[in-house]
C-alpha cells in the first residue's frame, strides 16, 4: 500500500475523483480515504498547511499504517533561476529547512552553523536538510518525461518579495519553495519509509500578484504525474 499525501484537499481533487472502491477511515482527527488508484492500493489524506501540521498528521498516520512509500504532492513556488514556469513539474532530491536559523543585519545563519551544544543521546540532532530516497527519486525522474529534479526549500515565512526569493535561492540552490516537505521528509526518515515529493509550480516566488498564481494548474500537474507513477509502480 502507498500513502498519498498533500497539504490541502484542493491539491488532491483529481486523485479523489479518480479513486475507486473507496472507504473512509479515521486516524485520530484525520480523515483517510482508502481505495484504488491506477490498480494500486492507496491511502490518501491531507496533512494541512505548514510544517507542524504536516509533521503531526504524518506521525499519527505512520504510527498506525506502514505504507511501502509516501508520495507527497501539491503546488509550490519556483525560484528565479530554476527555469520553472507555472504548470511545470518539480521533483525533490533533498528537502531543506530554509528559514531554520538566525537572521542578522547582513546574513542568515543556518541553525546547523550555530555552535549549539548537542547531546544526541538525550535530544534529536539538528537537521538542516534531509535527502530524499535516491532510488525512488531516480525511478520517478526516469518514469516522468518532463520533470526538474533538485533541492526543495520548506519555509514557514514564504518569499513574498524578489529580495527574499533571491536570498533563499542563493543560500540553498533550491528550485522549488513549499511549506511542508522538509517536515514530511524528517518524519518519513524517522519511520524509515521512503518519501517521494512532486510539486506542480503554481507561482514564481517573490510575488503575490494573483495574475501570476495558478494553484489549480500547479496542483493538477502534480496529480497527473502521481497517476503516471502509480501506473508504472512495480509490484513489490
Ligand atoms: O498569499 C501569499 O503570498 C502566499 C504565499 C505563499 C503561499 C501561499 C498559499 O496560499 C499556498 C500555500 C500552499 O501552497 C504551497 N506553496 C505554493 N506556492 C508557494 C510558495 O511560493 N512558497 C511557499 N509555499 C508555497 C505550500 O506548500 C502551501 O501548502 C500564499
Amino acid at each position: 500500500m502507498l500513502l498519498i499525501l498533500a497539504a490541502t484537499p484542493l491539491e488532491t481533487n483529481l486523485l479523489r475523483q479518480t479513486m475507486t472502491n473507496t472507504e473512509h477511515l479515521s486516524c485520530g482527527s484525520i480523515k483517510i480515504i482508502a481505495g484504488e488508484l491506477e490498480g494500486q492500493q492507496v491511502l490518501l489524506c491531507h496533512g494541512g498547511i505548514g510544517q507542524v501540521n504536516m509533521a503531526l498528521q504524518l506521525t499519527r498516520i505512520l504510527s498506525v499504517h506502514t505504507p511501502l512509500a509516501v508520495f507527497l504532492c501539491g503546488c509550490g513556488g519556483s525560484y528565479p533561476d530554476s527555469g520553472l514556469r507555472v504548470g511545470d513539474l518539480a521533483l525533490a532530491d533533498v528537502e531543506i529547512f530554509g528559514d531554520l536559523g538566525v537572521v542578522t543585519t547582513d546574513t542568515f545563519i543556518p541553525l546547523s552553523h550555530l555552535n549549539i551544544p548537542q547531546d544526541k543521546q538525550l535530544a534529536p540532532a539538528i537537521k538542516q536538510s534531509i535527502p530524499l530516497d535516491p532510488e525512488l527519486c531516480r525511478w520517478a525522474q526516469l518514469s516522468l518525461e518532463e520533470v526538474a529534479c533538485g533541492p526543495f526549500v520548506s519555509v514557514n515565512c514564504c518569499s513574498g518579495t524578489p529580495a527574499a526569493s533571491l536570498d533563499l535561492q542563493l543560500r540553498t540552490k533550491g528550485i522549488c519553495e513549499n511549506m511542508e516537505g522538509a517536515a514530511a521528509a524528517q518524519v518519513c526518515s524517522e519511520f524509515n519509509i521512503p518519501l517521494l515529493e512532486l510539486r506542480g509550480i503554481s507561482n514564481p516566488t517573490g510575488t503575490r500578484d494573483p495574475e501570476q498564481w495558478d494553484v489549480v494548474r500547479g496542483s493538477a500537474a502534480a496529480q497527473s504525474a502521481i497517476l503516471k507513477l502509480l501506473q508504472r509502480w512495480p509490484d513489490r
